[in-house]
């Protein structure tokens, strides 16, 4: 068995979800299909939470009313007759279910809100892609990943159980497999104990296919993408990238973490620990070789890996009494970042004084200032970026950081990290 994941680009228009026809067709294994919800989809739904939780319920059931409305479009240009019929009427009834989540949304408890809302994209793009290749004569059944994959209760974040998900993939979609069949599933998303839908945190899809591939013993994972590859360089954002052929975990898990929005970071964990390979292939034309991703690879001369992670905000905490920022004031700051669930992208501390890069999210930074202010003084640096480059050269450095005013820079012989204004 192979796992495919088609993010939300590939399906963004029923051209598009048409064209991987032949992709999937021409698959040599069984396939599990891990599919997102179509282009911008997610986003859509984000804007819905925000107004039935802070604006207006009104707006949010007439953007659900318009999001219907393109779903139902699409529908129809990928099947007619009694087959579009059929899935119009499954996709009007999580439409029914989606004005009910509107309704019930609440901004006490936005993030349990946002999941039953948000979850939505991947249910309805699966339905319609199933519903496609079913009607292409292709072998699938569609399988809710809410049925597969268990999580805590940490929405919007939600933290899988491993155990009991892996058994219900054996139970659920390997006994589809064994009987023959491939099988589509969303990714991003699951649900708790409760039966409540979670998300496991944007772009989560990647994660989903890797879980499938690790629960089940896939031979591989292939996510298809917009670009010929991965690159050591975002294409949208730097000229003349480079793509690679092939590059280990290590190198790609890095990558991620950084910031590279083009895996996931938790993808790369559950490949390496089974030895699945990754490949990174283009959906526009399946013949071009593509990115492979693995424990080991023949050449290890690498091209500068290039990460810009934008809209940062440099804090600067000092003590007030002077005091060193040793064992105590560490083990204080870490337990508030702790608390708020805050991921430090760069760190670097002096006798008094702690400087951390984070991302800019304005909800929970201002969380953050307020208890830091309670014990520091805190002096912060907005619209900063973080830029990271691993096997630097001074030139590559030189070259990115022209003009810019450098704020912080850290280096270790592999890895440059520089946060500029
Ligand atoms: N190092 C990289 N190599 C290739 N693409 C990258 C890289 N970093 C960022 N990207 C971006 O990732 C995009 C594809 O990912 P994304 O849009 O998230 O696809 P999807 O949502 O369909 O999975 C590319 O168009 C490219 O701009
Ligand atoms: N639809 C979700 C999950 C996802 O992974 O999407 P994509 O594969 O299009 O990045 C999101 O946009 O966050």
């Amino acid at each position: 068995m192979q796992v495919y994941k088609f993010g939300g680009a590939s399906i963004e228009s029923p051209e598009r979800m048409q064209a991987l026809l032949p992709i999937i067709s021409d698959a040599k294994d069984q396939l599990v299909v891990v599919v997102s919800a179509m282009g911008k989809t997610t986003n859509h739904l984000e804007q819905i939470v925000q107004e039935a939780c802070h604006g207006d319920k009104g707006i949010a059931r007439q953007l659900v009313e318009k999001l219907e409305k393109e779903h139902l479009e699409y529908a129809a240009k990928v099947l007619e007759g009694k087959q579009f019929e059929a899935l119009a009427s499954t996709l009007n009834e999580y439409f029914n279910e989606l004005q009910w989540a509107v309704d019930d949304a609440d901004a006490l408890r936005f993030d349990y809100s946002y999941d039953q809302i948000v979850c939505m994209g991947e249910i309805l793009s699966t339905r319609i892609c199933n519903a496609y290749l079913q009607s292409q004569g292709l072998n699938f059944e569609w399988v809710d990943a809410r049925d597969v994959i268990r999580t805590d209760d940490t929405y919007r974040d939600a933290k899988v159980d491993w155990a009991y998900s892996q058994h219900q993939a054996n139970d659920v979609v390997g006994s589809l497999l064994h009987a023959g069949k491939n099988v589509i599933i969303q990714g991003f998303i699951g649900s708790t104990p409760d039966n409540a839908s979670v998300t496991l945190g944007r772009e989560g899809s990647d994660y989903t296919a890797a879980m499938m591939a690790a629960m089940l013993h896939g031979a591989s994972v292939t996510i298809w993408k917009d670009v010929e590859g991965l690159k050591n360089a975002d294409p949208k954002i730097f000229a003349d990238t480079v793509k690679i052929e092939a590059i280990t975990y290590h190198e790609v898990i890095e990558m991620a973490y950084y910031g590279a929005q083009v895996i996931h970071p938790k993808t790369i964990k559950p490949l390496q620990n089974n030895g699945i390979p990754l490949y990174v292939k283009c959906f526009l034309n399946k013949e071009l070789k593509g990115t492979v991703i693995q424990n080991e690879v023949s050449s290890i001369f690498y091209p500068p890996l290039i990460i810009l992670k934008k809209n940062q905000i440099l804090l600067q905490v000092t003590t007030r009494d002077f005091s060193f920022i040793t064992e105590d004031n560490l083990s204080n700051l870490y337990s508030i970042f702790h608390d708020l669930k805050i991921k430090i992208n760069l760190i670097q501390n002096a006798a008094i004084s702690f400087v951390a890069c984070i991302d800019n999210k304005e909800e929970k930074v201002h969380k953050l200032i307020s208890l830091l202010e309670k014990d520091f003084k805190v002096f912060s640096n907005e619209d900063v970026s973080l830029l990271t480059i691993r096997h630097y050269t001074p030139e590559t450095l030189f070259d990115l950081t022209k003009g810019r005013y450098t704020l912080l820079e850290q280096k270790t012989r592999e890895t440059v990290q520089v946060v500029i204004k």
